[in-house]
């Protein structure tokens, strides 16, 4: 695939005498939505932590945007501009909605961020704008001033995507968005992440919810027991015999 941005060759990863991922090949396309599914324990958050260096590969390469980015720490793979919405949401639960978002905003643009800054972000008028306005996108807008820490926890995850996308990464690694949400808020974050796709960024996304899966993806990668056993369209991987065997449970 010519036009990947993403680069994942034979990686390996055990923990211990497990063997979390096997032979991982994976390329994603740019400005696609690339789903990677499977049943518990299958290995798809190894997979995502080896991507944005939470983890080191025991052996293999992952490549971003022409970077070769095994075994760079985080924060340098976020620079290239790959941003991820965890499966626990990591926001700053002491601090507004406002500011959460303002925050990695102000870090990225000016290489870090310090707690003491915090009233200048006040400040920072077009950084508000943008930030108001991704969380009216989520949602969240009238909440702004309340503290982080008293949202719920689909709430949380809604901040944590505006926090990711002031960054305006290239590359969006999400880790179940739609986990602990009501229905209607899936399907209000199913169609942000529709709107955010038309803007062109790149996006994996790891998710349970098959609704999610099949009115997002561009294509499918299916884990189980740390192989990918199937990729391809919703359609071609909706009809593998295999995929149906080994994580729909063949009746579905
Ligand atoms: N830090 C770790 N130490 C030891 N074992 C781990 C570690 N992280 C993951 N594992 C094991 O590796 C395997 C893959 O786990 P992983 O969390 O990647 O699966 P997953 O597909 O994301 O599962 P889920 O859908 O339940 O989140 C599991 O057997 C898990 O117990």
């Amino acid at each position: 695939m010519n036009n990947a941005v993403l680069h994942v060759s034979d990686v390996q990863k055990s923990f211990g005498g497990l063997r979390a991922l096997t032979d991982i090949e994976l390329q994603v396309e740019k400005g696609k939505t690339h789903a990677i599914i499977g049943p518990n324990g299958a290995g798809k958050s190894t997979l995502l932590n080896v991507c944005i260096g939470r983890l080191p590969p025991d052996s293999g390469t992952v490549t971003f945007d022409g970077h070769l980015i095994t075994g760079r720490p985080p924060y340098e793979i976020n620079q290239l501009g790959v941003a991820r919405v965890f499966q626990t949401p990591e926001i700053f639960p002491d601090l507004s909605l406002l500011q959460n978002v303002m925050v990695p905003a102000f870090a990225k643009r000016d290489g870090t961020f310090r707690m003491s800054a915090l009233s200048s972000l006040e400040k920072e008028t077009d950084l508000r704008d943008e930030a108001e306005k991704l969380l009216e996108d989520v949602g969240l807008l009238q909440f702004y001033a309340k503290l982080a820490s008293s949202l719920s926890r689909g709430d949380k995850r809604r901040l944590e995507l505006a926090m990711c996308l002031i960054q305006h990464p290239k590359l969006l690694l999400l880790d179940e968005p739609t986990a602990g949400m009501s229905r209607h808020d899936t399907n209000r974050t199913i169609d942000l992440l529709k709107q955010i796709k038309e803007r062109g960024m790149t996006k994996v996304i790891i998710e349970h919810d098959m609704h999610v899966v099949f009115s997002l993806a561009d294509r499918i990668s299916v884990l189980a027991q740390g192989k990918i056993i199937a990729e391809g369209t919703p359609d071609e991987v909706r009809g593998s015999p295999r995929v149906q065997e080994a994580y729909l449970g063949g009746a579905h």
